[in-house]
C-alpha cells in the first residue's frame, strides 16, 4: 500500500542537512532534493519547510561567547540563510525547478487577512510548479515571537495549505518508547487519536542541531493529525527516504489524521497566541461543547468574562478549573456578553462553525 497524497508539507530539520563536524551534507541535501522532483513528478504538490540556517551560519562564522545568544542566533542565521537557499536553489535548477524562498513570523499567522495573504502568496507558488522553501526569519523573530521550533511552523503550513499530510524528517526513524539508542526501546509506527502521554518516554533530549525536540515534535503531529492531516515523523538520514514514506516501505512514526477540519478551524486550532477575550464557562457547557453533536456556545453556560474582546476577535473559553478548553470567534463584543451571562434564549457567542477544541 502506498500513500496518496496530492500535496504535502516536508519538513528537514538541522540536523539532517548537517553533518556532525557542522559543516552542511551537501551530498544528502542533493538527494533530498532529488527526491522531491520525483515526487513532484508524480503530480503531488510540495512545500518544503527547512531548518539550517544558524547550522549553516555556524560554518562560516565564529561568534565570540560574549554576544547574547539572540543577536548570535541572528547573525548566524541572517549569513547561513543566504548559503540554505543557495544551496537548494542551485540543486533545484539542475532539475530545472524553480524554488522560493518564504520567511515568516509568527506575526504572520495572527489575524485573518494576514493568514490569508500569506496563504495566497505559498498558493501563487504552488500554482507556477515553484517549491516554496519556508523558514522562520530568525533574524527578527527573538523570544516572544519566536514559534517552539519549526515543527510548529511545518504544522501551521499543512494546516493553513489544506495538505493531505506533512513528512517531518529527523535523525531518528521515529517516536520510540523510550530512549532511541537503549536497546528495550520499540518505535512505535502508528499513533491514532488523543491522549497519548508522551511526556512520558520520550525524554526532553534533542540532536546536535535541533530546537525543539521530540516531545515539541509529539505535540505539534497530534494537534496537526487531529486537523485531518497526516503526519509522518522518519529519518531524513537514510537514503531514499520520502519516497520509501510515500510508499509505506520506511519504518517510522504515522499519526492517523482525524476527519479533515474546515480551513477556519484549522487557522483557530493554531491561533491560541492571538487570543484576545476570555470567557469562562460552567460544566454543563464544557460537557455540551465536547458532545459529537455541533453544538454552539450559548450564554447560559457563560459564568465570567475575564478579558474584554470585540466583536470577530478570538476568545478562550475557560472551564470553571481554569483550563484552556477552546478557541472560537466572538459574533458580539465583550459588553454585550456581559449582559448576557446566564440568561437564557440568547445569541450564541460563538457559533459551532466558529469554535474549535483543544482535546
Ligand atoms: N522517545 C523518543 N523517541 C525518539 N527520539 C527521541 C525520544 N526522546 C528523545 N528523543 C530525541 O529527539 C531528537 C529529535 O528531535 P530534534 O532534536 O528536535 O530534531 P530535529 O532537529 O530534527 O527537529 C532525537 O535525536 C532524539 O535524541
Ligand atoms: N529556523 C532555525 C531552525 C529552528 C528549528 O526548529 O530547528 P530544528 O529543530 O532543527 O528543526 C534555522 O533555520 O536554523
Amino acid at each position: 500500500m502506498s500513500f496518496k497524497y496530492r500535496r504535502i508539507v516536508v519538513k528537514i530539520g538541522s540536523n539532517v542537512l548537517t553533518q556532525p563536524n557542522g559543516l552542511p551534507d551537501q551530498h544528502r541535501i542533493a538527494q533530498l532534493v532529488e527526491q522531491i522532483v520525483d515526487i513532484k513528478k508524480q503530480g503531488i504538490e510540495v512545500i518544503l519547510v527547512s531548518s539550517g540556517a544558524v547550522a549553516a551560519g555556524r560554518s562560516l562564522i565564529t561568534v565570540s561567547d560574549k554576544y547574547d545568544a539572540i543577536a548570535a542566533r541572528q547573525l548566524l542565521a541572517s549569513i547561513g540563510q543566504v548559503k540554505l537557499i543557495n544551496n537548494y536553489a542551485q540543486l533545484f535548477e539542475k532539475h530545472n525547478i524553480l524554488c522560493s524562498q518564504v520567511l515568516v513570523t509568527t506575526e504572520d499567522f495572527k489575524g485573518r487577512q494576514h493568514y490569508l495573504n500569506m496563504k495566497n502568496c505559498l498558493e501563487i507558488l504552488l500554482q507556477h510548479q515553484v517549491v516554496p522553501i519556508v523558514n522562520e526569519n530568525d533574524v527578527v523573530s527573538v523570544t516572544e515571537l519566536m514559534f517552539t521550533d519549526n515543527d510548529e511552523l511545518a504544522g501551521l503550513i499543512a494546516s493553513m495549505l489544506n495538505a493531505q499530510a506533512m513528512i517531518i524528517l529527523t535523525n531518528v526513524d521515529g517516536i520510540y518508547t523510550g530512549n532511541p539508542n537503549d536497546k528495550d526501546s520499540e518505535l512505535i509506527e502508528e499513533v491514532g487519536g488523543a491522549g497519548v502521554n508522551f511526556a512520558s518516554f520520550v525524554t526532553s533530549g534533542k540532536s546536535q542541531f535541533g530546537r525543539g525536540g521530540m516531545i515539541t515534535k509529539s505535540h505539534m503531529a497530534q494537534k496537526t493529525a487531529k486537523l485531518g492531516i497526516a503526519v509522518h515523523i522518519a529519518n531524513g538520514t537514510r537514503e531514499n527516504i520520502l519516497i520509501d514514506v510515500l510508499n509505506n516501505k520506511a519504518a517510522h512514526t504515522r499519526f492517523i489524521p482525524d476527519k479533515t477540519a474546515s480551513g477556519k478551524k484549522k487557522w483557530l486550532a493554531h491561533s491560541e497566541k492571538s487570543a484576545t477575550g476570555i470567557v469562562q464557562i460552567n460544566n454543563g457547557a464544557k460537557v455540551a461543547l465536547a458532545s459529537n453533536k455541533a453544538t454552539s456556545l450559548l450564554p447560559v453556560g457563560m459564568v465570567d468574562v475575564l478579558a474584554d474582546f470585540k466583536k470577530g476577535e478570538i476568545i478562550k473559553l475557560i472551564d470553571e478549573q481554569e483550563n484552556v478548553i477552546a478557541l472560537g470567534i466572538a459574533e458580539y463584543g465583550a459588553d454585550k456578553a456581559k449582559e448576557s451571562i446566564g440568561q437564557k434564549n440568547q445569541k450564541p457567542l460563538v457559533h459551532y462553525d466558529y469554535l474549535y477544541l483543544l482535546s
